[in-house]
């Protein structure tokens, strides 16, 4: 059987804007307040997606959320007309408001963790939503994240879901993002690399072991596929507010900064364990240092295989305007390993709040009788891309400011442009604010 990886983007949504909400995330603090650009985000996101595509892979996306969300300001006692909820909470509570506004959805690798069917026990695509129980805006994105994959993973003789993890920040779980899967061909039983944190001296860890374990039972993962390993502290309070800031795992490649695990050589130990196969490529501090890595997103990049067997990465246009980064990547490409190209696209928007390429992705491996069996309008072809494009230039803003949200109109925007997206994907009164 031929197994094919997929990379499922997040659709960037119309009220993508910078309201400094990530505590740890040094991106997101310093933009804060800043104009944002809904349509060019999700205009970038698209273009990213088209490269992918253009490569020969397989690409798919989730659809934005329904924000603001007013369920969640019902819920915590909120009432009145639409119109009414919005006045009031921007004057009593305008944090609260900007939390129900975020777009933070458009960071799949956080939306879940996933497991192809060739590593689990029954042979079944295992996915399980994040609880994101680290941060209020993102924690209000589980149950629908949950409904969206149930949704376009529809078919109960290849997929398995699994409710977000309870017990909040006791089970802290950010999904992908800190995971990664290590195999020599994307189809083989691979080895799951799961890492979680503890606090820092500066900045909380967001994914708990405990939590990484529970998803490995889960997910019907046995004990020698598993290798699970602390992310360092120094790392941590550098701004890797998600492992994924300072290493990404493909096939049977480990790219990553010397300083992200805690103990770095028995990691490597536990990794060549499991994975004897693993191919390390690692940035020396000395070359490139944290602050640069969390500057330039160089390990945020998406390691992708190409139909030809050889490595691609795909990186944010602040890594090729670092020269440091830039030298390494130079470095990388000349030397005797599989990855021997790299590409540069912009996604500033989504970077200017702590995203990059690899963030804004959640990876897919799965069969063809599996990929047959995925909801088509979730996959992308030249026409269904076209279709989104059109979606964003028809709805969305070129400039929001924090007290944009505070304007009911900008409420009724954004809803009509999930009307019409529903629409476009057959979804039927699948969000909050239709039922
Ligand atoms: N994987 C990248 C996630 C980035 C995300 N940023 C944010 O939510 C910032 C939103 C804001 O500050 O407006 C986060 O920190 O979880």
């Amino acid at each position: 059987m031929t197994y094919s990886e997929y990379n499922f983007d997040g659709l960037i949504g119309p009220t993508h804007n910078y309201a400094g909400l990530s505590f740890g995330n040094l991106a997101s603090a310093t933009n804060a307040g800043r104009a944002s650009n809904p349509r060019e985000a999700a205009l970038q996101g698209l273009a990213k997606m088209r490269e992918v595509m253009s490569l020969g892979l397989g690409q798919g996306f989730l659809p934005p959320q329904d924000r603001p969300h007013l369920k969640t300001l019902r819920a915590l006692g909120f009432s009145g007309t639409d119109k009414q909820i919005i006045e009031k909470v921007a004057n009593k509570e305008p944090q609260l408001l900007a939390n129900c506004y975020a777009a933070s959805p458009m960071w799949t690798a956080n939306a879940g963790t996933v497991a192809p069917s060739p590593d689990t026990a029954d042979g079944k695509v295992h996915f399980t939503a994040a609880n994101l129980a680290a941060n209020f805006h993102r924690s209000i994105e589980a149950d629908t994240t949950a409904r969206v994959l149930s949704h376009i993973f529809d078919d109960e003789n290849f997929f398995v879901h699994h409710q977000p993890l309870p017990g909040a920040m006791h089970f802290g779980d950010e999904g992908a993002a800190n995971h990664g899967r290590l195999c020599e061909e994307h189809g083989d039983k691979a080895v799951h690399l799961f890492v979680y944190g503890e606090d820092g001296q500066k900045f909380p860890a967001r994914q708990k072991l405990r939590a990484s374990e529970a998803i490995a039972r889960n997910h019907k993962l046995s004990d020698d596929q598993c290798v699970f390993v602390q992310q360092s502290g120094t790392a941590l309070d550098a701004g890797a507010f998600h492992n994924d800031v300072v290493g990404v795992a493909n096939g049977r490649v480990l790219f990553l900064h010397e300083q992200s695990f805690a103990d770095r050589d028995a990691a490597y130990a536990a990794i060549r364990e499991k994975a004897p196969f693993v191919e390390i490529i690692e940035a020396q501090a000395s070359t490139v240092s944290l602050e640069d890595c969390i500057k330039s997103y160089l390990f945020n990049s998406q390691l992708l295989t190409l139909p030809g067997g050889e490595m691609a990465l795909l990186l944010p246009y602040e890594s090729e305007e670092n020269p440091r980064v830039k030298a390494f990547l130079d470095e990388t490409l000349s030397k005797n390993n599989p990855i021997n190209r790299v590409i540069f696209k912009n996604v500033r928007e989504s970077m200017r709040n702590g995203g990059g390429p690899a963030c804004l992705r959640l990876r897919v491996v799965l069969s063809e009788e599996e990929a047959a069996a995925v909801n088509r309008n979730f996959i992308l072809d030249d026409a269904q891309i076209t279709r989104l494009e059109e979606w964003v230039k028809a709805h969305y803003r070129d400039h929001v400011l924090p007290d944009d949200l505070r304007d009911p109109a900008f409420m009724e925007e954004s809803f009509a442009a999930m009307e019409a997206l529903t629409k476009i994907l057959s979804m039927g009164s699948f969000y909050d604010f239709q039922r």
